[in-house]
């Protein structure tokens, strides 16, 4: 079997949330001790979680993990960042040893780092928290020809499935949050996001890591000249991913689909992540039902996409950092919709029935 097909295989895997647990989340929100609609947005989210789980009250998520996903981008060559490459496997390292902002976030919610390297370009060194599943070191310039190959498109989605599995079926894993890393990759990710859903280039494209007034017009247009040159078909989301995509945005949809598949919520982080999702959402409509968006990214593609996706972030805290920051920070929130529903009184209880 090709990886094509062993990706196709996984996305039928997923199955739709569950309606009945959502329609009983509902009911039961309008009985706990509170006035109705009291929880704003978090009654919602609970009914959501009941959904994912196909039961309600849901369970209360207590181990999370957050997956960074790590890659090189060839477009880096045309100017599009003004980081150098080698920033990538450096800020694995850190991951690694727990000096980054993700892993300082994920301490104060309690949640494990895992790192996977899909495609950086430079030496790594071995650690327990770091999975090797490189595809390739980079992709090539996606301006100029195909970021990858379509086989390799697909085992980077299937390495990110892969440590998914692992985190949930080994490791006890109940809520996943997904992050990237890699110098370079919004610009990847705002032509995935032009591409899937079919908002121009100078609306999906921002200023990634900081950069000024005359890069950013030519991010635009080397956004503009790789959707002309591919003339990407939203129709086929793995050729979509192989012309104008990067590694680590390919593993986070495979960890999407796999969470999905597995019944698992998957926080989304910033505008990699969300580009990540319209993948996912395109190969498998279903795995968004276990979509949720943590935060909402400072680039403008992010509200492009969760518009597109009919998502709603949690928070909106001017980050644009990436790493999965921003998702790790909705963990509290997500565990918190559950726990209402599982802890609270009804007002029955109460003597108010
Ligand atoms: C030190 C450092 C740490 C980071 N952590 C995440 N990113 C974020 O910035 C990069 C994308 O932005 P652009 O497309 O402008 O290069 C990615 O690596 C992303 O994860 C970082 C960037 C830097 C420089
Ligand atoms: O939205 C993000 O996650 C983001 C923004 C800028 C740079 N890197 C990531």
């Amino acid at each position: 079997m090709s990886l094509e097909d062993r990706v196709r295989e996984l996305a039928v895997e997923v199955q739709p949330s569950g309606e009945g647990a959502v329609a009983e989340a509902g009911e039961r929100h309008l009985a706990l001790a509170k006035p109705p609609g009291s929880l704003g947005r978090l009654e919602g989210l609970g009914a959501r979680l009941a959904g994912m789980a196909g039961e309600s009250p849901p369970p209360v998520p207590g181990s999370p993990a957050v997956v960074v996903c790590a890659g090189d981008h060839g477009v880096l060559d045309r100017g599009v960042s003004p980081w150098p490459r080698e920033v990538t496997a450096a800020m694995v390292g850190n991951f690694c040893g727990g000096g980054a902002a993700v892993n300082a976030i994920a301490r104060t919610v309690g949640a494990r780092v895992s790192v996977l390297d899909v495609g950086v370009a430079g030496e790594l060194e071995r650690h327990p928290s770091l999975r090797g599943a490189r595809v390739r070191p980079g992709t090539d310039d996606l301006s100029r020809g195909p970021a990858m190959g379509r086989e390799e498109a697909a085992r980077a989605v299937l390495a990110g499935a892969g440590v998914a599995e692992e985190l949930v079926e080994s490791g006890g894993v109940d809520l996943l949050v997904v992050g990237d890393m890699g110098i370079a990759n919004t610009t990847p990710a705002s032509a995935l996001i032009s591409a899937l859903t079919d908002h121009p280039p100078e609306e999906t494209t921002g200023r990634g890591t900081g950069i000024d007034d005359e890069t950013l017009n030519l991010k635009v247009r080397v956004v503009r000249e790789a959707l002309e040159l591919h003339g990407p078909d939203p129709a086929d989301p793995l050729g979509v991913l192989a012309a104008v995509g990067g590694l680590e945005h390919a593993a986070i949809a495979g960890v999407i689909l796999m969470g999905a598949a597995c019944g698992v919520p998957v926080i989304l982080d910033g505008v990699v992540s969300n580009s990540a999702a319209l993948v996912a959402g395109a190969l498998a409509p279903d795995s968004l039902g276990y979509v949720i968006a943590g935060h909402l990214s400072v680039e403008p593609g992010a509200k492009i996409a969760l518009d597109h996706l009919g998502l709603e972030p949690l928070l909106d805290l001017d980050m644009r950092l990436g790493e999965g920051t921003g998702g790790l920070l909705a963990v509290p929130l997500v565990q918190a919709a559950a726990r209402l529903l599982v802890e609270m009184a009804t007002l029955e209880d109460l003597g108010f029935g």
